[in-house]
């Protein structure tokens, strides 16, 4: 009983220093914001994981009442502001899945799309409406393990496109939660097969994708190259400190390029067919111009000829913008200097080093400041004019690494599928 009320002092002594350290004396304590969102990060983890994902447009009415600049969660400035994007998305991006290397991996994309023929005729002749989710992520997977991997079993070959392997990763509100409690995630990579089974059923799934390990050994072991090198097969004979290209490391980078490469290009493409199908004014300019663009096709489509096709790379420009398949909070610290934001009426705010400031891609593209009626979908505005801002793909040091292949995989898709 003793050490009981002896813990239970203890935590009441720290949740009040916390509180006290939040409220008033922590480097953010200037910037606007509900207090509760100081004082917990739970603030912004009810709105996603209770509401459902809702904490972006929590963040949006947060800024409609407090300014361009808001504390949203204890350690984190959130800013909607566009003119601060060129002051934090600093320098140029890793070059990791350069233009080179992802014109080699036309054939694979190709044949993704022959794949995505095959599953859309066999729901045709069905006659059965065909829900988005299924094919696109299918498809985007498929493309990124063979790059990663160099293969495997084929998502778009299977009955069921592996849709239980989708569905676990988008199952209650898994990402949210995970977004905001990432040792859950931790602890089940960490817990043993069996009792991850009894959990959930559909857990297996799962299971195969982290033996990943498995796959990363056996690139490790093979004597030579294969005639298509894997992004594996280059990491793992690169001249770099063992620690690096440890098995537990390479996982963990194979787990972050087959989420970040899939799901992302698949929403942008359900975005481009619900566009298609819903507004026949696009279709129909759609159509008309790779109908002269790419008369034949029996051919495969012509990557480097899709680069200068106006209307179908503002599609999917637009289609980036509009849909942002990545809504999460782009943290970025500026670890050696003081960042200062200038309000509209002269009012300055100095940012102190070390400061985590964010911003979010579906807020950033729907500004006013950057766009003339940004609810609207319309392919138009990319016309003729340089690429507008979007935030959808990121900027800086930290931008999207498969930014070349998700652009390849996007114009061959969109072209490819609808051309049937
Ligand atoms: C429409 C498609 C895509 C969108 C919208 C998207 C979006 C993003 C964004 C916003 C980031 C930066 C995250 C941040 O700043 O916090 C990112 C990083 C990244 N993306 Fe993409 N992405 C797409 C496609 C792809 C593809 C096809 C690949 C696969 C090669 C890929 C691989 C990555 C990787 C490896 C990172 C770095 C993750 C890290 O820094 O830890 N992405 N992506």
């Amino acid at each position: 009983m003793a050490s009981f009320l002896l813990l239970l002092e203890l935590g009441v002594a720290y949740f009040v220093y916390r509180a006290t350290y939040c409220l008033y004396f922590h480097p953010l304590v200037k910037v606007p914001g509900p207090k509760l969102a100081a004082l917990t990060s739970w603030y912004c983890a009810y709105y996603d994981v209770i509401e459902g994902g809702q904490s972006v447009w929590k963040i949006k009415t947060l800024h409609e009442q407090y300014g361009p600049m808001v504390r949203n969660v204890p350690d984190v400035l959130h800013v909607k502001d566009p003119a601060f994007i060129d002051e934090l998305y600093t320098q140029s991006p890793p070059q990791f899945l350069s233009q080179a290397n992802v014109r080699k991996l036309v054939p694979v994309v190709n044949e993704t799309l022959e794949d995505l023929h095959r599953r859309f005729e066999g729901w045709a002749k069905e006659g059965k409406p065909v829900a988005m989710r299924a094919p696109w992520p299918a498809a985007t997977r498929d493309v990124i393990a063979a790059y990663a991997f160099g293969g495997g079993v084929k998502c778009l070959q299977m009955a069921d496109c592996n849709q239980p392997f989708f569905q676990l990763l988008n199952r209650e509100r898994a990402g949210e939660v995970t977004v905001h409690f990432s040792w859950i995630m931790t602890a089940i990579i960490k817990m043993p097969p069996s009792i991850m089974n009894k959990l959930s059923p559909p857990i297996p799934h799962f299971q195969r994708f982290i033996d990943l390990g498995k796959i990363i050994e056996s690139i490790r072991n093979d004597k030579e190259p294969p005639e298509r090198s894997t992004i594996f097969h280059d990491m793992l004979r690169k001249d770099v400190v063992g620690s690096e290209k440890a098995t537990a490391r390479m996982v963990d980078e194979a787990m972050v390029l087959a989420i970040a490469g899939s799901d992302t290009t698949a929403l942008t493409m359900i975005g481009i067919c619900y566009e298609n199908v819903t507004q026949p004014k696009i279709f129909e300019r759609r159509r008309a111009e790779l109908d002269s663009a790419w008369p034949d096709t029996t051919q495969p489509p012509d990557p480097v000829q899709l680069d200068h096709v106006p209307y179908l790379n503002a599609l999917i420009e637009e289609a980036l913008r509009f849909f942002s398949s990545a809504t999460h909070r782009q943290d970025r610290m500026a670890p050696n200097e003081d960042l200062v934001h200038e309000y509209t009426d002269g009012r300055t705010l100095t940012l102190l080093r070390g400061s985590i400031i964010a911003m979010t891609a579906p807020l950033v593209n729907r500004h006013l400041s950057l766009y003339d009626d940004p609810d609207a979908f319309d392919p138009d505005r990319y016309i003729g004019a340089p690429k507008l801002m979007h935030l959808t793909l990121s900027k800086g040091t930290r931008q999207c690494l498969g930014i070349n292949l998700a652009y390849q995989e996007l114009q061959t898709f969109t072209a490819g599928v609808w051309s049937n």
